[in-house]
């Protein structure tokens, strides 16, 4: 059987007197779309945050690839290949789709003491990483301003598989997004998982989650309340759990 990417081991967190999190233990493999569902103040975005090394656990392990991971920041856990996409946060809105595709990592060449861009090598090759995960971004010489969330969603996803991404987190990846690009998302999604990256979507739909993910993780109050694989779930059930912490009223 294929080891786990990532496994949660035990982990709480708490602010103070809240405890967000409270011995929290999941599996991740690679190639899976994991949906995090939960109510307000579950505990997910905590999660998401320790995961990413945007803050550390109280206690508890990260094991990553085999090995244990502690963070000290969002740059460490991205360099394991381990981030966050959000729809806007992390492009830069005044340049191009290549530009930002390439950002800290433009093909230079140098002669005689000069250097310049290779502009048409990137572009073609940003061209093919947005047709590989089926992303349809028809200008890539646009400004991300221009673009529509779907868009940069699109974009952000395109380069993070490109440049060797294992695990992609997506906080509710769809709430901006109309029903076509949420179609497109969810398409995208699909995509970047046949890549064997996998992929941990928060959400509140339990309808997308159904779309999209292998198996559910369900918080309640902080503690996991279930774990199921789509195929063996149902829609009250995923309910049930979601705003009781059990799955016995769905029985
Ligand atoms: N920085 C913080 N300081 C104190 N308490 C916090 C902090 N961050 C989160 N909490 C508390 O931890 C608990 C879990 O919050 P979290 O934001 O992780 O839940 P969530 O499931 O993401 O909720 P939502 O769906 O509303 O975003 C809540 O009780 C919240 O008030």
């Amino acid at each position: 059987m294929t080891p786990p990417l990532l496994s949660i081991d035990n982990v709480t967190k708490r602010y103070g007197a809240v405890t967000a999190l409270e011995r929290v233990s999941f599996d991740v493999y690679p190639g899976e779309v994991l949906a995090l569902l939960g109510d307000n103040g579950a505990g997910k975005s905590t999660l998401i945050k320790i995961i990413a090394g945007a803050q550390p656990p109280s206690s508890g392990r990260l094991i990553f690839d085999g090995r244990e991971v502690s963070f000290a920041g969002p740059a460490e856990a991205k360099a394991v290949g381990i981030e966050t996409v959000y729809q806007d946060l992390s492009l830069c809105p005044n340049a191009d789709v290549v530009a930002n595709f390439f950002m800290g990592r433009e093909r230079v060449r140098r002669f005689l003491g000069l250097e310049w861009l290779q502009e048409r090598a990137m572009e073609e090759e940003t061209r093919e990483a947005l047709a590989g995960i089926g992303a349809r971004v028809p200008n890539l010489r646009a400004k991300v301003e221009t673009l529509s969330g779907g868009q940069r969603q699109a974009i952000e996803l395109a380069r993070f598989v490109h440049w060797g991404g294992r695990l992609v987190l997506l906080d509710e990846p769809f709430a901006a997004l109309g029903v076509t690009q949420t179609r497109r998302g969810l398409e995208l999604i699909e995509q970047v998982r046949a890549r064997g990256v996998a992929v941990i979507v928060i959400t509140h739909n339990v309808l997308h989650a159904f779309q999209v993910a292998d198996r559910m993780v369900v918080l309640h109050q902080g503690r996991v309340a279930g774990v199921r694989r789509r195929q063996d779930t149902s829609h009250e059930e995923i309910v049930a759990l979601i705003t009781t912490g059990s799955a016995a009223m769905a029985a």
